[in-house]
């Protein structure tokens, strides 16, 4: 949500990022009806201070005048209660078009409607070559009894799965490896609840937009949340923090839920995209300043690139393009990991600075140095998030006799060099 002030200062430049982000926000009829309750408001102040004055003049006028002046006093009166309803009315419908504002994205995001326009920067690593036919990660998983898939279907449903035996330790494995990093960076850790109120994901953004994504619990005004960034976005709703308690880092754990909505068809054979995962999350609040969102940005992105490098497995940087990166991003910057199976690469991280595009809607503010209150700005990026990276990790390290390698900097995590069949 953009600031007020800016977007009557900037209709042009707002205009082109609502165009370049395929925003269907229509900024003329925002613009119309913020000036419609500005002379509402220009309206109300006059009748408040005509009434006042008369309530004066009334107070002081000899008997013979005084009933006139109240039988006036009356009329603005019943004016004004006339006014109060309609101001609120337009200044709600304003605050619905606002929520639909855009952040202005950076200069170097790629311009284009969707991820066709996203664009590769830097590769890590290069594609294994198998001198023995690899199997998919589903294969590995029923050879070696990792999973049960087909029975979880039937208590479950579609995407969803059950982890076994060593493929269940290690799971658990890399998420703390990935929490203990984050530690070491310096974040905070902290488990958060799956669900939360609807105003939470307001804040968030995932509404008004993608209400279809997300779960509601029958009879409540409960939601599950498909990322911790959700409730971290909202644990400071409201609050005016101090600058000195700036930034908030913190390595959030969570179970995430997706319904998944608009993927039918897309991945529904094992753990690439499931309606219940893990995820260690990366969040920030800081500073409304532009190079200490940046430098946050690059830290968050060095952290998932460390963790993808200790696992040994192949990935790039994606820029993401103006219409792919979604209405509140400033910028945003994906991995994408390789998947032998698939012969491409994957997303399993993703990287943002939103500004106070979130801070506006969820009013976290903090008081500067100099005294002045302002909206902070936030960031976000995975840090790791099971089971998709395992579909990654069991492909890529596999053996010929079906067992799976565990990279060096998980060993002291997992206690042994390769997963083993469960018996
Ligand atoms: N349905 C799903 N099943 C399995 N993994 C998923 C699913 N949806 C997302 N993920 C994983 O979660 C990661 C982050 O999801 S995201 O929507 O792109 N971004 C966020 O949630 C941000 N909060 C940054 O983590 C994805 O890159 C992917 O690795």
């Amino acid at each position: 949500m953009l600031d007020l002030k800016f977007i009557r200062e900037n209709p042009d430049l707002v205009r082109k990022a609502i165009e370049q982000k395929g925003g269907a926000l229509d900024l003329d009829e925002l613009l119309a009806l913020d000036r419609e309750i500005t002379e509402l408001k220009r309206r109300t102040e006059a009748l408040q201070a005509e009434r006042n004055a008369n309530a004066r003049a009334a107070a002081k006028a000899a008997p013979a005048e005084r009933a006139a002046l109240i039988e006036k006093g009356k009329q603005i009166a019943q004016q004004l209660a006339e006014l109060e309803p309609q101001l609120r009315k337009l200044e709600a419908r304003l605050k619905n078009l606002l929520y639909l504002t855009p952040t202005i994205p950076w200069e170097g995001a790629p311009v284009g409607p969707d991820d066709s326009f996203n664009v590769e920067t830097r590769v890590h690593g290069k594609p294994r070559t198998f001198l023995f036919e690899p199997l998919d990660h589903v294969e590995l998983i029923n050879r070696n009894g990792w999973g049960e898939l087909e029975r979880i279907a039937k208590i479950s449903g579609s995407r969803s799965y059950a982890l076994k035996g060593d493929l269940m330790l290690y799971e658990q494995a890399l998420l703390r490896f990935a929490l203990d990093q984050l530690v070491e960076s310096g974040f905070t850790p902290i488990s958060v609840p799956a669900y939360a109120r609807e105003e939470v994901f307001y804040g968030h953004g995932q509404f008004p937009k993608a209400r279809e994504d997300v779960y509601k619990i029958e009879g409540e005004d409960m939601y599950l949340a498909g990322t911790s960034e959700v409730l971290l976005n909202y644990l400071h709703a409201g609050e005016i923090l101090p600058e000195a308690e700036l930034p908030k880092a913190y390595a959030g754990v969570s179970t995430c839920f997706r319904s998944e909505a608009g993927s039918a068809g897309k991945d529904v054979r094992g753990l690439m995209r499931v309606h219940q995962f893990n995820k260690v999350e990366q969040y920030v609040l800081c500073r409304a300043e532009l190079e200490e969102s940046n430098r946050w940005f690059e830290l968050m992105l060095s952290n998932s690139e460390r963790i993808l490098q200790a696992l040994e497995l192949p990935y790039r940087v994606i820029e993401v393009s103006t219409g792919d990166m979604g209405l509140g991003k400033y910028r945003q910057v994906d991995l994408e990991t390789w998947v032998p199976s698939e012969n491409r690469y994957r997303e399993t991280h993703s990287c943002s600075a939103l500004l106070d595009w979130q801070a506006r809607r969820a009013s976290l503010r903090y008081r500067g140095e100099d005294g002045k209150v302002r909206y902070a700005y936030t960031l976000n990026n995975t840090a790791l998030a099971t089971p998709r990276i395992l579909v990654m990790l069991l492909e890529n390290h596999q053996n010929e006799d079906g067992t799976v390698s565990v990279p060096e900097a998980l060993r002291p995590y997992f206690g042994k060099e390769r997963l083993e069949p469960t018996r």
